[in-house]
């Protein structure tokens, strides 16, 4: 019976912990209270549903007998990780809970409803971070952005300034198949009509294009990013809701040939005064993006040094 207790009160605090983290993430990143209110009426609701005393509870609590104890809290990459998992702590918390406990039955509604908020708090996280340390390759060969992928990339974007819209299709179908296996944000550059043909994550668009427009065009829940240049630029990106922007070109680079190089004077006002996420781009290689990171970006964009991708990874995430 005491065996029984600490197994219920160790998954009563597991369901609790990881509704906890959602309910944060919710209140806190997406400054969302009708989701927060929905877990957190979740979490409270545990305790009157089993409707065993919490006193109970605690006397059986063993958690110096738990041979679980010293495993570490896995190290999580990025917000959608954190959401994933705790979705997952909680739910399978709830059915263990139905399994061990008398009335666990009753607890059948909020596991699905565990579920059912998961999905929608994912596509927030994707929407508020879509990316965190991250190295972002931007490439118009689909292989550069399966092997970016590959290498640990979670963002990835086809700019092709040459080919035709079926053949920019046909190129992101191609590397979409790659979703089956990793988890990753697909991006386009300009043609935001793929987005909702192909199943994009998103689009990008530079100052030519009128971003309002484009965020009408592929709806509120889809990544929508913004070149910027200067901090005017990044101040209107703000007050467009797009969900990142672009801070570059950092050094002149042949890739974007006719445009000034801003410096890393600009890559450090975006990231002392702007909110969104930002992506830091242009000439960077591995000689000196050590200085990009330490003026304040977390990731980084590249088209020519795709194939270091691993390399740069490593610096950013893992020092
Ligand atoms: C992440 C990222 N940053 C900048 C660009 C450049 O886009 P844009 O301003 O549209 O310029 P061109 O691609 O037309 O040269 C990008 N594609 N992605
Ligand atoms: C496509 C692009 N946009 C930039 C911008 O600042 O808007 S810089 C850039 C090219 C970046 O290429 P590389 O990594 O080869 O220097």
């Amino acid at each position: 019976m005491l065996k029984t207790r600490r197994l219920l009160d160790a998954n009563v605090n597991r369901a609790r912990e990881g509704l906890r983290v959602l309910e944060d993430i919710c209140r806190f990143i997406f400054a969302d209270l009708a989701l927060t209110e929905e877990l957190k009426t979740i979490r409270h609701s545990l305790r009157d549903l089993l409707d065993i005393p919490d006193a109970l509870l605690v006397a059986s609590r063993g958690a110096d007998e738990d041979v679980a104890r010293e495993r570490p809290v896995p190290r999580r990459a990025d917000l959608r990780q954190i959401v994933a998992a705790n979705a997952k702590r909680a739910a399978e918390a709830l059915r263990v809970l139905e399994e061990f406990c008398p009335r666990g039955s009753l607890l059948k509604d909020q596991r699905y409803k565990v579920y059912d908020l998961e999905k929608i708090i994912a596509v927030r996280a994707r929407l508020a971070r879509p990316f965190d340390h991250d190295v972002y390759v931007i490439s118009a060969d689909p292989a550069v952005l399966l092997d970016a992928v590959r290498n640990g990339s979670r963002i990835v974007q086809l700019r092709d300034k040459e080919s035709g819209v079926d053949v920019v299709c046909q190129k992101l179908l191609s590397v979409k198949r790659l979703k089956e296996s990793h988890d990753f944000s697909l991006i386009v550059n300009d043609y935001p009509e793929l987005v909702a043909r192909v199943g994009l994550d998103g689009v990008h668009v530079g100052q030519d294009t009128d971003a309002a427009a484009v965020r009408q065009a592929i709806g509120a829940d889809k990544i929508l990013g913004l070149t910027t240049h200067n901090i005017e630029q990044a101040k209107k990106a703000v007050e467009l809701k797009v969900n990142y922007i672009s801070a570059g070109p950092i050094w002149a680079t042949p890739t974007k040939p006719r445009r000034q190089p801003v410096g890393l004077e600009y890559v450090r006002e975006v990231a002392a005064n702007i909110e969104l996420p930002f992506v830091a781009i242009g000439g960077i290689d591995l000689t000196n993006v050590r200085s990009v990171l330490d003026a304040g970006a977390d990731t980084i964009g590249v088209v020519r040094s795709a194939g270091q991708t691993a390399e740069y990874l490593r610096l950013i995430r893992f020092e």
